[in-house]
């Protein structure tokens, strides 16, 4: 049995938090909001994110930082992107031994255009940093906590560390498999939040099967080119992180970021849009990095690029698809990988 806390008690924390306990461990929840903490720890519920679900007895949460890190032998992060910085900041305040970091969010900062693992080694000194981890798939929290099969891949440089964190949360309906490329598993989390913006948006507009199947492949292949010229290896797009976690997010209803591309594409400005869903989005920010990605590596992303246009360059949704469509002539090929 481990001691951990999860940091973050939105949907993805308190399904995470739900699996440790149900393993056994020790787990606290840290929520930045005090009334949730003592939600989680009294009633055993998360109305907000997680409706209707009962969690663990055993799952205790917090909103004081300092508990929170005094307990962890391992800390995982399940915070929406925009939080890393200052959730390490006051994690660093009082944290004075070495542990394991396991991070879970699915974003690429604008500007900086680091990942999260980066972007963690930037605010955590390094003598608290035994190894950060990462765990990312095909994994919608509604689905892990009514206990329906799901995979997804546990990542680092350092095996030994992958292996500790797939023995934490494995069990009969979390499946986790080791991959040691840290670049490809953080990439294709964060831009399938792009893509599935893209496939929600047309979904919205009223296309069919055919328009999605095309820019769930096309998507990979903007991805994989991306990707690959960022160090990743390409075999990562073919596996839960890349193709796995493209599919579920461009095909369900729980997703975040398809829901807030539907909106889009019926309509709706993008500020409405954020308003109505009450919940991250993460492939918004994660757009204007892939865009700005898409010029630094000078790697041709169309679908990122029309995306970016109708989200902050006030273009139609329908004008671009037709850009899209009628591009130059290609081969499939050309430029792939
Ligand atoms: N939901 C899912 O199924 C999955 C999500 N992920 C990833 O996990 C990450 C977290 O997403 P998810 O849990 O779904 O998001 P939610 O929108 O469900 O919850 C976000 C949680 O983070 C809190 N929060 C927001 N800003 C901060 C901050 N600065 N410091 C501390 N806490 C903060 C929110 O609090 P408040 O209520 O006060 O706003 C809320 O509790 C994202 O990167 C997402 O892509 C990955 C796999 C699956
Ligand atoms: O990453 C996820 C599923 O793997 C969750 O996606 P959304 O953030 O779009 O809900």
């Amino acid at each position: 049995m481990s001691k951990v806390t999860v940091f973050g008690a939105g949907s993805w924390g308190t399904a995470l938090a739900t699996v440790l306990a149900e393993n056994g461990h020790d787990t606290l929840l840290w929520s930045h909001r005090e009334d949730q903490a003592q939600e989680i720890q009294q009633q055993h519920t998360n109305e907000k994110y997680l409706p209707g679900t009962v969690l663990p007895q055993n799952l205790c949460a917090t909103s004081d930082v300092a508990s929170a890190v005094e307990h962890a032998e391992v800390i995982v992060m399940a915070v929406p992107t925009k939080g890393i910085r200052e959730t390490c900041q006051k994690i660093m305040k009082t944290l004075n031994r070495q542990i394991i970091f396991v991070h879970v969010s699915k974003g690429i900062e604008p500007d900086s255009l680091i990942r999260i693992s980066e972007i963690m080694k930037e605010e955590l000194a390094e003598e608290v940093v035994k190894d950060i981890v990462v765990l990312s798939g095909p994994s919608h929290a509604e689905e892990v906590v009514k206990k329906h099969p799901t995979t997804v891949a546990s990542s680092c440089e350092n095996l030994e560390s992958a292996v500790v964190v797939q023995d934490l949360f494995m069990n009969h309906y979390f499946r986790v498999y080791t991959n040691e490329d840290v670049v490809g598993v953080e990439l294709g989390g964060a831009l399938k939040n792009v893509i599935a913006l893209a496939a929600g948006v047309s979904d919205g507009i009223g296309f069919g099967d055919n328009a999605k199947a095309a820019l769930i492949t096309r998507g990979l292949a903007e991805i994989s080119r991306l990707g690959i010229k960022m160090g990743a290896n390409p075999m990562t797009f073919m596996g839960l992180a890349g193709m796995g976690d493209l599919i579920v997010t461009c095909t369900s209803v729980h997703s975040r970021n398809w829901r807030a591309g539907n909106l889009l594409g019926k309509g709706l400005k993008l500020e409405e849009v954020l308003e109505q869903m009450g919940m991250v989005v993460e492939g918004v920010r994660t757009t204007k990095a892939a865009h700005q990605l898409a010029d630094k590596y000078e790697v041709s992303m169309p679908i990122v690029q029309a995306l970016y246009a109708v989200l902050f360059e006030d273009q139609s949704a329908k004008e671009m698809v037709e850009k899209l469509m009628l591009r130059m002539k290609k081969s499939e090929m050309d430029g792939q990988y």
